[in-house]
């Protein structure tokens, strides 16, 4: 068996609406088409791919590698008989025809239809029962009730021997609505598959953002723990989350020693297995000597944007006996709120002591820990 796919994305999605057809604008930060492709291309037993474009976008897909783009016609049917065209003396024994619209096609779901078909099966196609109760209606009245029993919603993609539904192309009848149709006409058994409700054809602006979640997939909650400490030394005050806070002593580090602020950096880049502060910013790197640390939790906020990531809520709780930390949590709440970009009612800032215990009992030094949640949709 050679199996080629035809890939129809000559419509002018209308119905779709937006400035260009819906085929090439953009879903989950890529084009509708890019995620057809990629699905087709993660097949491995697909050998070729036709796309099947408008005459006026043949250049949208200039420099895509391993396609054939040849040019559409007026109508569904006519853009797939062009598709089947460029097959034409190429090998292909099985052709898969397929929405570009259609671009939450999982590669699952192709490699289905190209298992089903063989000596025996000439044709198959997913599609899904039709599970709601049909009704007829008129001017916003029910007129009538359809039986339901053995009613199908029929998907793409769909699999034909390839000089069966090429000899039907040329004498189907005119405003088949696919190539299902085609091929029953010519008398073609059709095998019926499982479909998948997450293979959607964008149709209405609103299947855009069906297809968005389906594409994104499930939400990514990520949570980072953090910790630190730094060792006391002369000095008349300590920067604790971003605020100078009098104290007859200073902490000592390569940088502001703003424990706070390296717990809570390190919360951040722990929740998307970015390692630690030491990472991006070496200790051995003279350029963040005495450096203020809000640069450090800055940096771990942005790369958590940059990564699609919102950050929901940290949590930290400072260790030591002394100084006190209540009187100025609130002021560190507000800058760490300031520096992450996050409303200060997701920002805690809490303290406690080890009651004497251990070394920040002894007063040696300040230790903190944190937590961060971050979430992508
Ligand atoms: N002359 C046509 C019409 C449709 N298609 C393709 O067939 C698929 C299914 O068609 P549909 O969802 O109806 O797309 P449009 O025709 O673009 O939509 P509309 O009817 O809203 O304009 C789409 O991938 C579409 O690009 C095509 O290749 N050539
Ligand atoms: C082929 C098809 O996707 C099967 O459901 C569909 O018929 C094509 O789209 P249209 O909206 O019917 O033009």
């Amino acid at each position: 068996m050679s199996i080629a796919a035809i890939i129809v994305a000559a419509g002018r999605g209308i119905r779709a609406g937006g400035e260009r057809p819906k085929q090439w604008q953009r879903v989950a930060g890529k084009r509708v088409i890019d995620w057809t492709l990629a699905a087709f291309r993660g097949v491995p037993a697909v050998e070729r791919i036709v796309v099947v474009v408008h005459p006026d976008d043949m250049g949208e897909l200039s420099g895509e590698p391993g396609i054939t783009v040849t040019e559409g016609a007026d109508t569904r049917a006519g853009s797939v008989c062009n598709g089947l065209a460029a097959l034409e003396g190429v090998g292909a024994t099985h052709v898969l025809i397929h929405d570009a619209a259609r671009c939450c096609v999982s590669p699952d779901q192709i490699a289905e239809v190209i298992a089903a078909l063989g000596p025996d099966c000439p044709a198959a196609a997913p599609a899904l029962p039709v599970s709601d109760a049909l009704w007829q209606g008129e001017d916003g009245l029910v007129t009538g009730t359809q039986e339901r029993t053995g009613l199908f919603r029929a998907q793409t993609p769909q699999g034909f021997d390839r000089d069966m539904i090429a000899a039907a192309h040329a004498t189907a009848p005119e405003g088949a609505a696919d190539d299902v149709e085609v091929a029953r006409a010519a008398g073609i058994p059709v095998r019926i598959l499982p479909g998948r409700e997450s293979n959607l054809k964008i149709t209405t602006p609103e299947d855009f953002a069906r297809a968005e979640t389906i594409l994104r997939g499930p939400m990514d909650i990520r949570t980072g723990t953090g910790f630190d400490v730094h060792r006391f030394g002369p000095g008349d005050h300590v920067m604790l989350c971003g605020v100078a806070v009098p104290h007859d002593r200073g902490l000592q580090g390569h940088s502001d020693a703003d424990v706070g602020l390296h717990t809570l950096a390190d919360a951040i880049y722990g929740a998307m297995a970015e390692g630690d502060i030491g990472r991006h910013f070496p200790p051995s790197d003279p350029q963040w000597k005495g450096a203020e640390s809000h640069v450090f939790l800055s940096h771990a906020a942005g790369l958590a944007a940059e990564r699609g990531f919102r950050i929901t809520n940290v949590d930290l709780t400072l260790i030591c006996e002394t100084p006190k930390i209540g009187p100025h949590a609130a002021a560190m709440q507000a800058r760490v709120s300031e520096i992450i970009g996050l409303e200060v009612d997701r920002v805690s800032v809490k303290a406690t002591t080890t009651e004497k215990l251990g070394f920040t009992g002894r007063g040696e030094g300040i230790a903190a820990q944190a937590v961060a949640t971050l979430v992508r949709p």
